[in-house]
């Protein structure tokens, strides 16, 4: 039977329950990709990727990256659909490495399914599967079925996974990855990829719609329409890069280069960017990171679109903010081959230099995916930034990021709910995927976008 069902005749294009028309945005939306509500879902078991990431030492740092997600599984249960819900938690495997170490009491999914079954009063369950320390899980077993059984009969409302990255399958290329795929098709008729933040083409986010009929959930979309004011900012287009994922943010930040009028930096990328700029050594900074910020440097040497922050501070110790281990520096005393600690944050004197002020305060659009400092002890450069963006009353803000997103919340509470609700400002639940959206020049490019419009083809789906 077609995967696809026509919209209800005298209701809505997109669903169901928003009229013809009203649809936020959804003329900015790829014809090609299929729509979560043009799903055929009656009685049908539904994988559903979302990006819960928000989980840091069994705790939730977050609920927003859960929150969003609620309507596409109440669409999903309301029509009939039962959920088997999916989500990476941290970065379990090492690419450099190779090793994958599993983190039973740090980076499980069980306090967000605690958070789900007190926020809907439902049932879910998650099965357990063989697991060691060092190699993973291997294999969805047939155990499974029990639960399945449980969900179709509406005995529990539903199942989630095991942190996906504890699969060895998940970024394997190769013969674990085909073998978990198939496994992880087995178990559902319909996939839903809800997970804007995880771009990266993994088993969970990408190989899986070459098995089943594939669509994007609603949050999903609304990130891709949102995005779009990033391609095409109003000028001048200030962006704030720093936080940790160095090995992912670096090729797409060069992208993030051309297209802005300003760039700041902050985090572990300011620090690999110092040390390409001054030929300083950082602690904790690998030569081999260091290389792939030369490009910049000498990009940045013809057109000056670095807007630097003077003062970083630098500290003997990464474990706690311990009185006279640590001391605000100037990178004005940079000399080659000069020798430091590790740096963990800007200091937020930075922020008042007038080239700074003037950066931020003529900027029209200011993207922001970062964490300025080692967290939690380090923040005082990230909370005299959240302050200096929002003095600029008149720029379009945009937050990408779940630490960006966790900091500005804990830091700046009054602040945050305000953005939440204010038209100048919007928060994407993935950072490094904007930039990953800014280096392809459209959102339906990225990897696991392209992959369901993919599977819409092979599936037949038709807009109309
Ligand atoms: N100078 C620094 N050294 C080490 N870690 C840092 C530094 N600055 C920021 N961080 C860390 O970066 C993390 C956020 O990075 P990342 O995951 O890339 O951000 P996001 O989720 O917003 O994209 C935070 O946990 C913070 O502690
Ligand atoms: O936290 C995330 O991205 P983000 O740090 O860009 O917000 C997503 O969960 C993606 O995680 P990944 O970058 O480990 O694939």
């Amino acid at each position: 039977m077609a995967p696809y069902v026509p919209y209800p005749p005298g209701l809505g294009k997109v669903g169901y329950t928003v009229p013809e028309g009203q649809e936020d945005g959804h003329e900015l939306l790829d014809p090609r990709l299929p729509l979560l509500q043009r799903a055929d879902l009656k009685d049908k078991v539904v994988l559903l990727r979302v990006d819960h990431n928000v989980v840091k030492k069994g705790k939730i740092m977050d609920q927003y990256r859960i929150e969003v997600t609620l309507a596409t599984m109440y669409n999903i249960i309301e029509r009939g659909g039962r959920p088997i819900i999916m989500t990476h938690i941290g970065r379990p495997y090492d690419k450099k490495t190779k090793i994958l170490s599993v983190k039973l009491e740090d980076e499980s999914i069980e306090p967000v399914v605690a958070y789900l079954q007190r926020k809907l009063r439902i049932k879910f369950a998650i099965p357990l599967f063989h697991v060691t320390d060092n190699e993973g899980i291997q294999d969805i077993d047939t155990s499974i079925n029990w639960l399945i059984n449980d969900l179709r009969a509406c005995k529990i409302g539903g199942i989630y996974l095991p942190n996906t990255r504890w699969f060895a399958g998940e970024e394997d290329k190769g013969e674990k990855m085909e073998r978990f795929v198939v496994q992880l098709a087995g178990v559902a008729d319909v996939f839903v990829n809800e997970a804007f933040g995880s771009w990266q083409p993994h088993a969970s986010t990408y190989y899986i719609t070459k098995y089943l009929p594939s669509y994007a959930g609603l949050c999903m979309q609304s990130e891709l329409i949102h995005v779009q004011e990033i391609l095409n900012p109003k000028q001048p287009f200030l962006a704030i890069v720093a936080g940790a994922k160095y090995d992912t943010k670096i090729g797409p930040l060069k992208a993030m280069y051309k297209k802005v009028d300003k760039l700041i930096l902050g985090g572990v990328v300011y620090n690999t960017f110092l040390c390409a700029k001054y030929g300083v050594k950082i602690e904790g900074v690998e030569d081999s990171d260091i290389a792939l910020a030369k490009d910049l440097v000498e990009q940045d040497k013809v057109e000056h679109k670095i807007v630097e922050l003077p003062f970083v501070v630098e500290s003997e110790t990464l474990e706690a903010r311990i009185e006279g281990k640590y001391r605000t520096i100037s990178i004005k005393d940079f000399t080659p081959g000069k020798e430091y600690s590790y740096i963990v944050d800007v200091d937020p004197s930075s922020f008042d230099e007038p080239h700074v002020v003037e950066a931020i305060d003529l900027s029209k659009t200011i993207f922001v995916n970062a964490v300025m400092g080692l967290m939690p002890h380090f923040w005082h450069g990230t909370y005299k930034m959240d302050e200096m963006i929002d003095h600029n009353r008149g720029a379009q803000k945009f937050f990408g990021g779940g630490d960006t997103l966790q900091e500005f919340k804990s830091l700046h509470p009054g602040l945050y709910q305000k953005a939440l609700e204010s038209p100048k400002y919007y928060l994407f639940t993935g950072g490094g995927t904007v930039l990953k959206v800014i280096e392809e020049g459209d959102p339906f490019a990225l990897p696991t976008i392209k992959a369901l419009i993919e599977n819409g083809k092979q599936y037949g789906y038709n807009p109309q």
